[in-house]
Formats: C-alpha cells, structure tokens, sequence
C-alpha cells in the first residue's frame, strides 16, 4: 500500500522523495501513520529487498484501502473517492519544489562469469595419518595435501580467502608430529591473535592419537606471547610483569607529561594518535636516533618517542612493543643463545604472513638461519594493517630473501558461494602491486552480492535491521550476520538500531561510543551547559573550544559565587586582557542560553559558527588520525535530524552511552548474537551473511586513501580496496552492500572499487 495519513497529511509513497523515508519510519514505529481508507495505524515497510510500502499490523480481514493503486490519487486535490473510500488528499507532504529524489531499488551484482563445477580432486594420500584424518572427514584436496606435507626448506603457501589455511596448518602440524615423529619443542607455531593459536591447539586435540601432553609442548602463540616468554625465561627481574605498561592510558599519561614541556595541549593534541606513530617506529626499527622527522606533527611525536623511551628506561617499565624489539636485542647480545635458540627452533609455522612487521620478520630470520624450514602462510591480498608497521612487502619478497623457497597456492574456496568469490575477485584483480592468483568456489548456493542504496545512514541502518528481522523470522540465527565497517564510528547508527531492538548483538571490546569521541563531547558539552547551567563539568568541557585555559575554571566557580549566577553568565564577568575576546565572552551567555530552546540542528549550527566550534576544530590542526574532527561532527548531525529537542537529543546520548557499556559485557559471553566490527577485526572470520555499510568513495576507499592518491601514492588506496576484499570474503550465502545515496550529509558516490 503506497498512501497513509499523518495527521492531515496524505502521503502518497509514489511522490515521496526517499529522504523522508526514514522519518515516516519512525513516524509508523511511534503510530503516527494511519490507513487513509479504514484509519487503524500503519507502519512503514523500509528494507533491502522490496520497495518501500505502508502495511497494517493485522493480518485478518485485509484493508480494501490496500489495494488502491497510488498512481490513481492525484497529487493535489482536497478531496477524492476511490474504491467507495472518500480519501481527504488537502495537503500532501509530497509537494515538494523540487522533483524528489526517487528510492532506487537493489541490485544483484550482475556479469559474474557462470559457475563451472570443478570438484576437488581427492588427493592420493599415503600416510597412515593422514588417511586416518580423512576417515574422520577432514580432507584435503591436492595443494593442501602438498603444503602439509611439505616439511623441509622454505614453502611459501599463498592461500586465497577461505581456501583452508587454518586446515592445513593444523593437519601439517599433526603429520609432522604423528607420521614424522618431529620433536614438538622443535616447532614454533605463530599466530595473529591468541584466540586462534588457542582454537588451533583445540582443533589438534580432536585428531586421532593426539595426547595434550604432545600439543602442549608446541611453542605456539603470538609472537609477543613466545618471545616474551623467552625474556622471562633469561631476566626475569627486568620483564616482571607489574613493569608492563599495559594500557593505553598509561602509556599516555607518560606523554602527556612530557608534551607539557612542549606546551602541547591535552585536550588538544592527539596523543593517542602519537602513541600509535611511536609504536609504527619501534615495529619498524625506527629508533629516535634514526627519525628524520619531516613536519611539526612528526617533530612533536619525535620528542615524545625520546621522552618516553627515557621514561621507561629510568623506572625500568616496558610496553608490548619492547617485548619483540627487547628480545631481538637481547639476543644479537647474547650470540650464545642466540646459537641455542637457533638450534632448539628447526621448524616455524607462521599465519597470516601477509601481516608481519619489521621486527617480526627480523626475529623469524635470525632463529631459522640454520636450516631455513619456515612455512609462512598468507594472502597478500588480505594485508590490512599498515597501520601498525605491518608490509605485504614481506610476503611479496619471501621468495627472495629465502632462496629455495616452494611456492604453493591455494585457490579452491570452500567458505563463500560462487557469485560471492567471483565478485571478490573482480575486485581484486584490480590491483596493481599482487602476487596474481585467482579464486575457484567449491559451491554455487548462494545469490549474487547485492547493492543496496539507502538514503543515509539512519535509513541504511533500518534496511539492515529489516533485512536481519525477516531473516531471523524465517529461522536464521542471529549469529548468521555480520555487520561490517570501515571505522568505528560509523555503526553509531546500527548500533542505535540494534540496542532499540531485541535482537542480540555483539561489538568489539575497544567500541567506544560514538558520543564518547573528544569532538563530539566537546560540542554536547554547550548543550549540557545550556539545559543545565549549574554543570560544572560541562562549563570546564566548553572552554578550550572558546580558546579559553583550563584556569579559567577557577575563575568561572568564584564569578558564581561572587555574582551569584550560574556559569552560563559567568562567562560574561570574566577577564582576558584581549579586547576581541573580551567582546566575544560578553555575547557568550546569550548564545549558549538559547541552544536549549532551539532544535538540535540549529543548536548545532550556532556552537560551530556563532561560538566557533567550527574554528577549534580547524586550528586544532594535526588531525593525524584517519577520522577528522569535522567529519564527526558532521556525524552528529545526522543523528541530530531524528530529535525535535536539545533535551531528548542528551537523553538518547546518555542512554547510548550506557548501552555500550551493556553491550560490551554482553560480548563477553559466548552468545548468539549479530556481530558488529570493523573490517579489521572480521580477518579470519565467517557469516552466512554480511552487510558492509556506506562503499562509498571517502568511506571505503577512505579520504586518506584518495588524498594520497592523488599525490600520487597508490599503496593506501589499495590496501583499501584489500579491506573491501576482505570485507566480502567474510561471507558464506549472502553479502549485502550499502551505497547510501548521502553521507554525512552530502551527496555521496558509488565507492570506485565497485566499478568491476
Ligand atoms: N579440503 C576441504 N574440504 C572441505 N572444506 C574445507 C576444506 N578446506 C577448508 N575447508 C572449510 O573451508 C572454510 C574456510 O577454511 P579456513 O577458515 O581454514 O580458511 P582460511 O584460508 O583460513 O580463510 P581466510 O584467510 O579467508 O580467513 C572452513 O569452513 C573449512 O572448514
């Protein structure tokens, strides 16, 4: 049904613009909207699949009103019959000036060359325990039967997304135990996380004859956990584990110390942004002494580095990164040990080898420099983390720096269905710098990804949540979906969508909340102070965003003493010896005691350019980090849009802020939940079905990216296409993109990798 009534309103969904979509949404979910022919209430229809439509809540006796059709109801007329059903048509909220922008419906991914079934073909096995493995249906096809059972020299297995690496690096271990009779001590098993090393032990466990006095003699783990535990081993007063400077706050506080001397503020500066520049060095060997610091961002992060460095080394504390570096250290000092470790180590199984750092592949090339049997696994296509100092240069050049190396390629995928591998290869086949190798899907069950065009984020966030609802009510789990993103920041929406509902969800542990972002508490923090101008905390949040010290606050409490106002007018009693700024507090108090009254947009509006919000988040310059401060910004004002007042805005803020808080404990458990997390986090995991949200240019590929790009760096932007990759690759059935047709409240583009 395309018409309903608000209030005096018909809306005829055949004239609607889609941008309103999603405030008639909310209008039906708060029973707002009725049927113009039998006047009980209707909601809103707003998915992937289906155009959007208005239905009645019950499912007997059908409204006759559901079957006029939309086009017969003229758009401007007061009144008129249809069906023997009198529609008032007074006013329609379609009469718009300008022609509104129609819902553009999904579509498949089209032009996927068709399946050709090639099965795998039974590899001819003839080790006892290997054929004992297989009697218990774990197979393995030819290259992964010959990438477990190559065990001497370097191999090199370039295993495409799903095609079983985790397989064959359990079932290589156990031939090399079992069928070879290889000393367990004799074998380093390195993983990316310490989940999988853990979940690669357990799935051992289940193999025949396998005694967890066997596993557990393996060397397996991170590399922070294996060569920390050698530093224990050799100076265990030095490495105690109360001298680990765990958290980032820790760690922080240390520079924040030191920034002093640069007079750099806290509040200001991005110093978890300099944290993360000083660990990209140390991964990479960078010592202070070594940096060529090329601007003033680098130049603070620089004299950061030496001061922290200067600081751990006076209290005797170490951070994660020391543990890989301290170890390298330790033993190109001690080369005797070094010759042990060299000799006891003869076998190395490393994951996820396209992710590797500098100091890592340093460690891994001096222990193996006697016999050289390292099996690295990787998929070059799946690097993501160049952030962190990792290089898929390292897998690119494997071959070289270990002469003999066996390459063997894995390219069967067993996880995701034809058309979903398809399109994943076509998207990376657009990248320049890779090792070509293109996947193979083992089955065809599955339907064409789909593109899907919400309005903006709010309306993406519903569809999501529809599609996930009708999903669920015709038996899926909701552990069956993934809801994947680029940043943190964008799920605010789903995440909303999600807590609204009853449906179980998880989010990564270090989610902050979206209202938690320094920008974004910085401009709520005026609103606060507006609805309450006794909020001491508030007034103390606003003043570095007017240029103001944090002193000032001082004076602020003892002007509400000696004026007896609140804060809001104390702000026009304090003294600054510049008359501009003098001028500019006096307009102070009138300009924050109006925000409370105002909608939430137009509140907005006034902190950024009446009380120069706008200008703080400019001169607040280095925005190091890859999400910028006016694109949160622009962030709240689209969540804004859906509240009418200041208060109900800071009422849902608090609430979301709690739920995050619940949501968190929530992830904990071992629940049946939707997964929500960053492209990142999702490496190495599977869903029947994945969303990615906004695969628009700016936001994958990120603006970074592009601006790089069009310096003339391509590395970046295609990392970004790698994270795309991976993002797909995730799911087995069903993977679902959204192109919203606006972001932050600007027209946005079809991401450029979708052009395949
Ligand atoms: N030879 C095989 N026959 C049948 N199923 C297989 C085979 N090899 C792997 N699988 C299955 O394929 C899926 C993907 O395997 P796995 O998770 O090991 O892939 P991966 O290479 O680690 O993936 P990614 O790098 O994308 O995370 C798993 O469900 C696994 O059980």
């Amino acid at each position: 049904m395309k018409l309903a009534k608000s209030g005096d309103e018909l809306i005829n969904l055949q004239y609607i613009s889609v941008s309103q979509l999603q405030t008639l949404f909310d209008q039906g979910k708060r029973n707002e909207l009725i049927c113009p022919a039998c006047l009980e209430q209707v909601k809103l229809y707003l998915g992937i699949h289906e155009p959007p439509y208005f239905y009645h809540q019950r499912t007997t006796n059908p409204c006759p009103g559901a079957t006029v059709e939309a086009k017969s109801v003229p758009k401007t007329e007061s009144s008129m019959e249809l069906n023997g059903f009198k529609l008032p048509t007074s006013r329609t909220i379609t009469e718009e000036k300008v022609e509104p922008t129609p819902f553009l419906k999904a579509r498949p991914i089209s032009k996927n060359p068709a399946f050709v079934e090639t099965p795998s073909v039974p590899s001819t096995i003839t080790s006892t325990y290997l054929n004992a493995l297989q009697s218990i249906g774990i197979q393995l096809d030819q290259e992964q039967l010959l990438a477990a059972t190559t065990v001497d020299g370097p191999v090199l297995v370039l295993s495409g997304a799903g095609s079983g690496k985790t397989r064959v690096l359990t079932v290589r271990t156990a031939y090399m135990l079992m069928e070879q009779q290889i000393d367990p001590r004799s074998i380093m098993l390195v993983t990316f996380t310490a989940k999988s090393a853990k979940e690669m032990q357990q799935r051992l466990l289940t193999y025949p004859n396998m005694s967890p006095s066997l596993v557990s003699q393996i060397v397996s783990g991170t590399f922070h956990s294996i060569f920390y535990k050698i530093l224990l081993f050799h100076e265990p007063q030095k490495w105690r584990r109360d001298l680990l400077l765990k958290w980032d706050w820790e760690k922080e506080k240390i520079l924040k110390q030191a920034g002093r001397e640069l007079e750099l503020d806290e509040k200001e500066f991005a110093y978890d942004q300099a944290l993360g520049q000083i660990g990209l060095w140390k991964n990479s060997l960078v010592f202070p002494r070594d940096v060529r610091a090329e601007d003033d961002w680098e130049k603070s992060c620089l004299f950061l580095y030496e001061k922290y460095e200067e600081y751990k080394a006076q209290n005797g504390y170490y951070d994660f990164d020391d543990m890989l570096v301290g170890c390298y250290q330790f033993l190109q000092n001690h080369p005797d040990l070094l010759l042990k470790y060299q000799q006891r180590f003869r076998y190395f199984l490393i994951d996820e080898f396209q992710d590797i750092n500098k100091i890592q592949y340093e460690l891994i090339k001096i222990l193996s420099i006697l016999e050289k049997n390292v099996f690295v696994v990787g998929d070059d296509d799946q690097a993501i983390y160049s952030f962190r100092g990792s290089d898929p240069q390292y897998i690119l050049n494997f071959a070289h720096d270990f002469p003999g190396t066996k390459t063997i390629k894995l390219t069967e995928n067993y996880r995701s269905s034809h058309e979903i591998v398809s399109t994943a290869n076509r998207i990376i086949s657009r990248n320049q710098k890779r090792l070509s190798k293109t996947m193979h899907a083992q089955h065809n069950n599955g339907a064409a990804p789909i593109l899907f065009y919400p309005y903006d984020e709010e309306a993406e966030a519903t569809m999501i949540l529809t599609d996930i609802q009708e999903k669920l009510a015709k038996g899926a789990r909701p552990s069956d979906f993934a809801i994947l993103y680029r940043t943190h920041s964008m799920s605010r929406a789903i995440f909303e969508r999600l807590a609204a509902s009853n449906i179980p969800f998880i989010i990564e542990k270090d989610a902050e909340s979206f209202y938690q972002r320094r920008v974004i508490r910085g401009i709520l923090a005026f609103l606060r102070l507006s609805v309450n101008p006794d909020d001491t905390k508030a007034a103390g949040d606003v003043l570095s965003a007017l240029f103001l010290k944090q002193s000032v606050l001082q004076e602020l409490k003892a002007q509400t003493i000696l004026q007896d106002c609140d804060y809001i007018d104390a702000f026009g009693f304090v003294q600054t010896k510049h008359a501009f700024q003098q001028r500019k507090l006096k307009k102070i108090p009138a300009q924050i005691r109006s925000l409370k009254n105002l909608s939430p947009l137009a509140a907005l509006e006034i902190i950024e350019k009446d009380l120069g919000y706008q200008d703080f988040i400019k001169k607040r310059g280095n925005e190091a980090g890859i999400e910028k401060g006016s694109d949160d910004i622009r962030d709240l004002r689209v969540a804004a849009k859906r509240f009418d007042t200041v208060e109900a805005l800071l009422e849902h803020v608090d609430h979301m802020t709690a739920m995050i808080q619940e949501v968190k404990q929530w992830s904990r458990q071992d629940i049946d939940a939707v997964q929500l997390t960053t492209i990142h986090r999702a490496k190495g995991l599977e869903y029947e079905s994945v969303y990615l949200l906004a695969a628009v240019d700016g936001s994958l590929p990120h603006d970074f990216s592009l601006e790089a790009y069009r310096k003339g760096e391509l590395a970046p932007l295609e990392e970004e296409r790698r994270l795309l990759y991976v993002a797909a690759t995730r799911a087995k059935q069903q993977l679902s993109i959204s192109v919203p047709q606006t972001r932050r409240g600007k027209t946005a583009y079809p991401s450029r990798f979708l052009k395949i």
